[in-house]
Order: C-alpha cells, then sequence, then structure tokens
C-alpha cells in the first residue's frame, strides 16, 4: 500500500523509503514528535502526493481518496450547525447522494455513540464528543479505511476511554490507521503496529512483537524529557535510525 514512499517539505526530508502494507484492523502508526506521522497520514488521505514512490490503496490502482476517511490531528467545525448536519454535510462533499446523506449521518452518529446528540448543536459538545463527531464525519461516505491522527490527543482519560470503545468497534469491521505516540493507545487497540523514527519505518510488526521489544523502556505516555527518552531507547532497540 505505501511503496517506496519519500517526503520532503523543501530541503527537509520528512519521509525516506517508506514501505508499509496495512490490512483489515486496525493498524497503529507509533513515533516520537516530529518521525513523520502527519505527514504519511496526509498522504495516505490523498491531501499532498509523494515526492518518490506511491501509495495504491488497493491493487487496482486506484487514487487513495475519496475511499479514505481522514480525522487530522486539528480540525474545525461550524460551532452553529446541528451534529447531524455535519455529518450530512460531510458525506455530501464525500460524494453520497443528497438524499441518502441523512440516512448515512444517522449511521455514522450511531457508530460513534453520538445518536442521542443528532440534533445538538456542535458548539455545546465536550472535546471527546467533538472528537468523535470528526470521526463520524469521516465515516459517513462508508470510506474503505478510516485515517486517525493522534484522535486521543488532549483527552481526559474518560473521553479516551470512550473513544477507543468506538474505534475498537470500527476496526472489527474495517481498516482503522491510528497514529498515535500514547504506547497505551496501541497496547489498548492495534493487533499490528509500524514505528517511525526520523522519516523511516523501524519497525513493522505485531502489537505482541512491540511489546516485546519494548520491554521494561518507559513508554507510558508521560509526556516531557523521560517520555523522549523512553523513544530514543525504544528506537536503539529496534535497530536506530542512522542520518
Ligand atoms: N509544513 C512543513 N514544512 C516544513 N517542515 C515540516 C512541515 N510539516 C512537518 N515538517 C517537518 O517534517 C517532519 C515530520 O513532521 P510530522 O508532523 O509528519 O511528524 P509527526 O510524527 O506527525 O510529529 P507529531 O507527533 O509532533 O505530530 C518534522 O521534522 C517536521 O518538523
Amino acid at each position: 500500500m505505501v511503496e517506496n514512499v519519500g517526503f520532503t517539505y523543501g530541503r527537509k526530508q520528512a519521509l525516506s523509503d517508506v514501505n508499509w502494507a496495512v490490512d483489515t484492523g486496525i493498524t497503529g502508526l507509533l513515533g516520537p514528535n516530529g518521525a513523520g506521522k502527519t505527514t504519511l497520514l496526509n498522504l495516505l488521505a490523498g491531501l499532498a502526493k509523494p515526492t518518490t514512490g506511491r501509495i495504491v490503496v488497493d491493487d487496482t490502482g486506484r487514487s487513495s481518496s475519496p475511499r479514505v476517511g481522514f480525522v487530522p490531528q486539528r480540525f474545525s467545525l461550524a460551532g452553529e450547525m446541528k451534529v447531524r448536519d455535519t455529518v450530512a454535510y460531510a458525506a455530501w462533499v464525500n460524494g453520497v447522494p443528497r438524499k441518502e446523506c441523512p440516512d448515512a449521518s444517522a449511521k455514522a452518529l450511531a457508530a460513534v455513540q453520538l445518536d442521542e446528540f443528532a440534533t445538538s448543536r456542535v458548539r455545546s459538545l465536550s472535546g471527546g464528543q467533538r472528537q468523535r463527531l470528526g470521526v463520524a464525519a469521516a465515516l459517513a461516505h462508508e470510506p474503505d479505511i478510516l485515517v486517525l491522527d493522534e484522535p486521543t490527543v488532549g483527552l481526559d482519560p474518560g473521553q479516551r476511554l470512550r473513544l477507543r470503545e468506538v474505534i475498537a468497534d470500527l476496526g472489527s469491521s474495517r481498516t482503522v490507521l491510528l497514529s498515535t505516540h500514547l504506547i497505551e493507545d496501541v497496547s489498548h487497540l492495534c493487533k499490528r503496529v509500524g514505528v517511525l523514527a526520523k522519516g523511516k519505518l523501524v519497525f513493522d510488526g505485531t502489537e505482541a512483537e512491540l511489546t516485546t521489544m519494548i520491554g521494561d523502556v518507559q513508554l507510558d505516555g508521560t509526556l516531557g524529557s523521560s517520555f523522549e527518552r523512553g523513544y530514543l531507547e525504544l528506537i536503539n532497540r529496534l535497530g536506530g535510525v542512522s542520518e
């Protein structure tokens, strides 16, 4: 799916020679800040084109969008709009015929456990509910692949659990790609994991294999220098990354 992909911002090499195949179920993309996770997800979502290599969503070689539903790290929503209309609009933008948009919206809102808020205004939602609304908007056109860029960032533990529940449920029947720097997201949700470091894929395997390699490295989600040190140690154990 990701074949020999490289990407540069001007002279900055953000990704180099990434090869990665993603299957049905939930796959995690883990990596420290600046590793290239967002860049790779943007390419998968069709927001930019790889500088080298290619992204293929299926073996017919069709382009990635709109078969991909994307929830970016930061997105804005119109606060005055109703929740159901926000999702119906997203469905329409992604090619769902106008008449089918209300049903598509209702289905997506049920999938993220927001059906009871269908007629609420977006501005009345909590942070965790907004995040789930973002997921519903990305789901409404029933994409083959759902791509979530650090969806749990900034959520309190209760909201994070609720979102994880929703993601786990979505991943039982779809391909979900989830970027995070929280190892706990991966251990709760993902069957397979890729680890990016300095733009290179330094690990591609099962969550269990990664857990074994992590061993006693502290990656408990505590942000700050110990977290960064933990990543450096993990990346060393995975074979390091040469410049
Ligand atoms: N628009 C841009 N212009 C120049 N450099 C960029 C741009 N966006 C990202 N980069 C650089 O590309 C590299 C990869 O960035 P990216 O945002 O993909 O990493 P990330 O793993 O998603 O990080 P984070 O976890 O902090 O979101 C970083 O070195 C970053 O500084």
